[in-house]
């Protein structure tokens, strides 16, 4: 067995691709994750987000190329890989019938230690996901985002130095989302590495330092938040006006740097930089024009996630499938 490197990146995937017969759901995949760092991958359903977290597991092996974690690769360590390392694919699972506190001990059980260390620890994680006061109740009676942190805090048993949290905001109220990434932020204040995967750019943007974006199973874009924002385009606008076609016109005639189109939906899509849109604006009403409606379809980053991820019919508005999308 090797010694890892003591510098050793977090995760570092080098080259990776799975296919399932000819479909490829990951291809040639290569991220480096720092330690310390909260690291997204961010990708529509079907990117190959959750398989390259499988890989990471060992819960499926790559076609080829290398993930390692820590240093360590599966061929070199098998299961010592995951030294350090917890989290969970897709929901955690625990047994209903049984207190959040119980399941946690039957794992803390699991790792060892006499029984006050093993309260002490359960304690102490119940602690950081918010759920102290909650544990004597039956998991069967937990909303989703209790489970989801019952799920952390499972993870945090082990302290672990990696975190790997797959969609972990996924089917959660707005209520729910918000705990989620409190719980993610505070983790990643302790030191903590953390890598998500999620669809959602909002959840990135606020938690990661940096992210890769995939699309079918290739990236489309890798590096910080602060790139992706220098990238996102203009914004797009839903408008709607007593006479859309003297608006278009309009547009046409006097505002050529903007883009103002007919909405298959209704009203007009107009996209172009926020100053150039409030001068046609002002025009729209020097004109005599009423203007019915006025707003934003989606954010920059919105935008460019589903350019670059090419997840909408009309890669110039893009209003329609973007509103639906991952939502
Ligand atoms: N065991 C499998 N057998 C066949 N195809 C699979 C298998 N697992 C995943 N796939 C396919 O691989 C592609 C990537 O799936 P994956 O679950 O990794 O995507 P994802 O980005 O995690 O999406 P989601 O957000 O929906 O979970 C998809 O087309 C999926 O149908």
């Amino acid at each position: 067995m090797q010694t890892p490197p003591h510098t050793a990146l977090a995760v570092e995937a080098v080259d990776v691709t799975k296919r399932y017969g000819d479909l490829v759901a990951v291809d040639h995949l290569s991220l480096s994750v720092a330690p310390g760092e909260v690291y997204g991958i961010l990708g529509p359903n079907g990117a190959g987000k959750t398989t390259f977290l499988r890989m990471l597991f060992g819960l499926i092996r790559p076609d080829s190329g290398t993930v390692r974690v820590f240093g360590r690769t599966w061929a070199d360590s098998g299961v010592g890989v995951l030294d350090g390392v917890a989290g969970f694919i897709e929901s955690p699972r625990f047994y209903p019938y049984l207190t959040g506190r119980q399941n946690l001990e039957g794992l803390a059980l699991l790792d060892g230690g006499d029984r006050g260390s093993r309260s002490r620890r359960i304690e102490g994680v119940l602690d950081v996901v918010d759920l102290a006061g909650r544990e004597g109740d039956k998991v069967a009676g937990y909303s989703y985002g209790m489970r989801q942190r019952l799920g952390v805090a499972a993870s945090l048993l082990r302290d672990p130095r990696l975190l790997v949290l797959d969609e972990p905001a996924n089917g959660l109220d707005p209520g729910g989302i918000r705990d989620m990434r409190a719980l993610v932020t505070r983790l990643a204040d302790s030191g903590l590495t953390v890598l998500l995967s999620s669809h959602h750019m909002d959840e990135v943007e606020e938690i990661c330092d940096n992210v890769t974006i995939m699309a079918r199973g290739q990236v489309a874009f890798h590096g910080s938040i602060g790139d992706l924002r220098a990238m996102a385009p203009d914004p797009g606008h839903l408008l709607s006006t007593s006479d859309d076609a003297l608006a278009v016109a309009l547009a046409r005639e006097q505002h050529p740097d903007i883009a103002v189109e007919t909405d298959p939906e209704g009203g007009l899509v107009a996209i172009g930089s926020r100053e150039r849109l409030s001068a046609y604006v002002a025009d729209l009403v020097r004109a005599d024009l009423e203007l019915r409606q006025f707003t934003p379809t989606q954010t920059p980053l919105e935008a460019l996630f589903f350019m670059l991820t090419d997840t909408r019919t009309d890669t110039r508005t893009g209003t329609r499938s973007a509103k639906g999308a991952g939502r």
